[in-house]
C-alpha cells in the first residue's frame, strides 16, 4: 500500500487544522488545539489505489521558526501551504514557504523530483474583508508550479475534499515518475555487473 505523507503548513491561524478536520470528519467546530502538533492517519481507496494517508499539522509557532522547514523537507511528499485571504500577512508568509521549498539548494534534501505544493487561500466566507486577490494567489502558485484553490474550510466540505484529492493526485504521479526512472537506473548499473562478470567468466 503506497503510504501519501502531506505537510500543511502556513501562517498562525490561517485555518491548517480547520482544513484538515473538515477533510477528515466533514466537520468545521471552530476552535482548534493548536499548541502541540499532530499526525492525522487515513485509510483510502483513490483510482482504485488503496492509501495511507499521513498529515501533519504542526502546533503554533513563530513564523521565523517555521520557515526553515528542513525536517518537513526531508519527511514530506507534499505540502498544502495555507493563507488567509483576509489577512496579508499570511500571503507574505505563504509567499516565503514556498520561495524556500522550491530554492534550488533544497532539492538536494530528498529527490530528483520536486514536492507537489497547493497553494490555499482560505477563509472565502470573509471575502467582504478581502486582502489578498484570487489573481495574486494564482499568480504565486503559477510561476512557483504550485496547484492553486481558494475555498472556505468553514462552508465548503466538498471543496475542501477535492482540494485534498488534487494534492494526492499530484504526488501519486511523482510517485510513478519515480517508479519509471529507477528500473532505467537499476537496468544500467545491472548491465555493469553483467559486462565486468560476463568478461571474466571468459577469461577464466
Ligand atoms: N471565517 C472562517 N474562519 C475560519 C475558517 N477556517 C478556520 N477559521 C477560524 O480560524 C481560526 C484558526 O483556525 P485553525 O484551524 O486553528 O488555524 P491553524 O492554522 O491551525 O492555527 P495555528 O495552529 O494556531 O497556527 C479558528 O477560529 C477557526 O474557527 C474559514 O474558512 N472561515
Amino acid at each position: 500500500m503506497s503510504e501519501v505523507k502531506i505537510a500543511m503548513m502556513g501562517g498562525e491561524g490561517t485555518g491548517k487544522s480547520a482544513l484538515i478536520v473538515r477533510f477528515l470528519t466533514k466537520r468545521f467546530i471552530g476552535e482548534y488545539a493548536s499548541n502541540f502538533e499532530s499526525i492525522y492517519n487515513k485509510h483510502l481507496c483513490l483510482e482504485g489505489k488503496q492509501l495511507n494517508l499521513v498529515i501533519y499539522d504542526p502546533c503554533s509557532q513563530s513564523q521565523k521558526a517555521k520557515i526553515s522547514l528542513t525536517s518537513e523537507l526531508h519527511w514530506a511528499d507534499g505540502f498544502v501551504i495555507v493563507y488567509d485571504i483576509s489577512d496579508r500577512s499570511s500571503f507574505a508568509f505563504a509567499k516565503a514557504l514556498i520561495y524556500r521549498i522550491r530554492e534550488p539548494q533544497t532539492s538536494h534534501c530528498k529527490r530528483a523530483i520536486e514536492p507537489a505544493v497547493l497553494l490555499v487561500g482560505n477563509k472565502q466566507d470573509l471575502c467582504h474583508v478581502r486582502e489578498v486577490g484570487c489573481e495574486e494567489g494564482q499568480k504565486l502558485a503559477l510561476d512557483n508550479r504550485c496547484q492553486f484553490c481558494e475555498l472556505s474550510a468553514a462552508e465548503q466540505s466538498l471543496e475542501v475534499e477535492m482540494m485534498f484529492i488534487k494534492i494526492i493526485k499530484d504526488i501519486l504521479t511523482n510517485f510513478k515518475v519515480k517508479e519509471k526512472r529507477r528500473p532505467s537506473g537499476s537496468k544500467s548499473v545491472a548491465k555493469l555487473i553483467n559486462n565486468v562478470f560476463g568478461k571474466r567468466r571468459k577469461s577464466v
